[in-house]
C-alpha cells in the first residue's frame, strides 16, 4: 500500500506523516511531496523511526515520482487562515493548487483514492472532481474532502461536557467544512441526552472551533496537530477498506445524488476496495437540525458554484 501526502512539508503535513509512519500497517510505504525544499529532509528525519513503512521525500515543481504507484492520496497543499479570514478568503490560492495537483493525480494515479485538506473544503473538493472529469478519470466514488476534524471536535467537546470518555462517543456531522454548513447531528449520539441551551452551545463551538483556533494562535496558522490527527484516523479507514476490511463508515463531504442535498455534501459512506460502496441513510433530524440545515443550503450551493465556474 502507498500513501502520498502532498505538502507533506507543512503544519498539517508532517504531522500527518508522523502519524502514518508510526502506524501504517508493515510493508506499507509512505511518499511525502511539498515545493519545500526541506521535504526530503523531513524524510530522511521519519526513517529513523524504527517501523516497517518505508519514507521518501520529494520536492521541486514536480509530484510525479511522490505520485508513482499510489493508492491513496491526500492534499494538505496550500496557504492557511490568518485571523480575520474566512475559509472562502483562501479560495484564490487553494483553488489552483488543488487543480494542478489533481492533473497530476489524474496523470500519473488516476485510480487512487484521494483525500482532500486543502481549504476550502466546500469548494476545493469540487475543483479536483471537474479537473478529474476534464482529464477523463473521474470516479465520484474515489475523491473525499476529510471532515473528520468536525466529527473529533465534537467528540471532545461532548465527552468533556458530559464527564464521558471520548472515545466512546459517536457523533455524525453533516453538511460541510465552514462555519453555519457544519451542521452537528445531536440528536443522534447514543446514550447521550442534551438540553436545547446544551444543543445550540456545542452546535456553535463546533462551527467556530477552527476560527477559535485561529484566533488562539494569533497569526500562526490554523489547526495543524488535530487536523492531522483527523487526517490520519480517515486515512487508517481508507487502507482498512482497501484491506478488504467490511463495515468501514466514515463521513465525509463527498458527491452523491440525494435528491434533498446540494451535489457535494458531508454524509455517511460505506468503504470498500473501490472508494465507496455505498451511502448510508443520514438518519432523522430534530426540528432545530432540520431549521439549521435549510439555512446551510444556499451556502453550500454558493462554494459549490464557485468551484464549478473555476473549472470552467
Ligand atoms: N479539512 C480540514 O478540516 C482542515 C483543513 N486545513 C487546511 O489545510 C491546508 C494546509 O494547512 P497547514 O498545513 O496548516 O498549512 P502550512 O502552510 O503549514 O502547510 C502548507 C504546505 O503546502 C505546501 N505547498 C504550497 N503549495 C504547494 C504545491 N503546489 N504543491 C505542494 N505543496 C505545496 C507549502 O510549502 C507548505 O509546506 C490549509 O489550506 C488549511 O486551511 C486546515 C485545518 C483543517
Ligand atoms: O479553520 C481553519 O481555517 C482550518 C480548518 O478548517 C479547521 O480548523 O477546521
Amino acid at each position: 500500500m502507498k500513501i502520498v501526502i502532498l505538502g507533506a512539508a507543512g503544519g498539517i503535513g508532517q504531522g500527518l506523516a508522523l502519524l502514518l509512519k508510526a502506524q501504517l500497517p508493515v510493508g506499507s510505504e509512505l511518499a511525502l511531496y511539498d515545493v519545500n525544499s526541506i521535504t526530503p529532509g523531513v524524510a530522511v528525519d521519519l526513517s529513523h523511526i524504527p517501523t516497517d513503512v518505508t519514507v521518501n521525500g520529494f520536492s521541486g515543481k514536480d509530484p510525479t515520482l511522490a505520485l508513482l504507484g499510489a493508492d491513496i492520496v491526500l492534499i494538505a497543499a496550500g496557504i492557511a487562515r490568518k485571523p480575520g479570514m474566512a475559509r472562502s478568503d483562501l479560495f484564490d490560492v487553494n483553488a489552483g493548487i488543488v487543480r494542478k495537483l489533481t492533473e497530476d493525480i489524474a496523470h500519473t494515479c488516476p485510480k487512487a483514492l484521494v483525500g482532500i485538506i486543502t481549504n476550502p473544503v466546500n469548494s476545493t473538493v469540487v475543483i479536483s472532481a471537474e479537473t478529474f472529469k476534464k482529464a477523463g478519470v473521474y470516479n465520484k466514488n474515489k475523491l473525499f474532502g476529510i471532515t473528520t476534524l468536525d466529527i473529533i471536535r465534537a467528540r471532545s467537546f461532548i465527552a468533556k461536557l458530559k464527564n464521558k470518555v471520548s472515545e466512546n462517543i459517536k457523533v455524525p456531522v453533516i453538511g460541510g467544512h465552514s462555519g453555519v454548513t457544519i451542521l452537528p447531528l445531536l440528536s443522534q449520539i447514543p446514550d447521550i441526552s442534551l438540553t436545547e441551551s446544551e444543543i445550540k452551545t456545542l452546535t456553535q463551538s463546533i462551527q467556530n472551533a477552527g476560527t477559535e483556533v485561529v484566533k488562539a494562535k494569533e497569526g500562526g496558522g490554523s489547526a495543524t496537530l488535530s487536523m492531522a490527527y483527523a487526517a490520519a484516523l480517515f486515512c487508517f479507514s481508507l487502507v482498512r477498506a482497501l484491506n478488504g476490511e467490511k463495515g468501514i463508515v466514515e463521513y465525509a463531504y463527498v458527491e452523491s445524488d440525494r435528491k434533498q442535498y446540494p451535489r457535494f455534501f458531508a454524509q455517511p459512506v460505506l468503504l470498500n476496495e473501490n472508494g465507496i460502496a455505498e451511502y448510508k441513510e443520514i438518519g432523522a433530524l430534530s426540528a432545530f437540525e432540520q431549521k439549521h440545515l435549510e439555512k446551510i443550503l444556499d451556502e453550500l450551493n454558493k462554494d459549490i458554484g464557485l468551484a464549478e465556474q473555476f473549472n470552467q
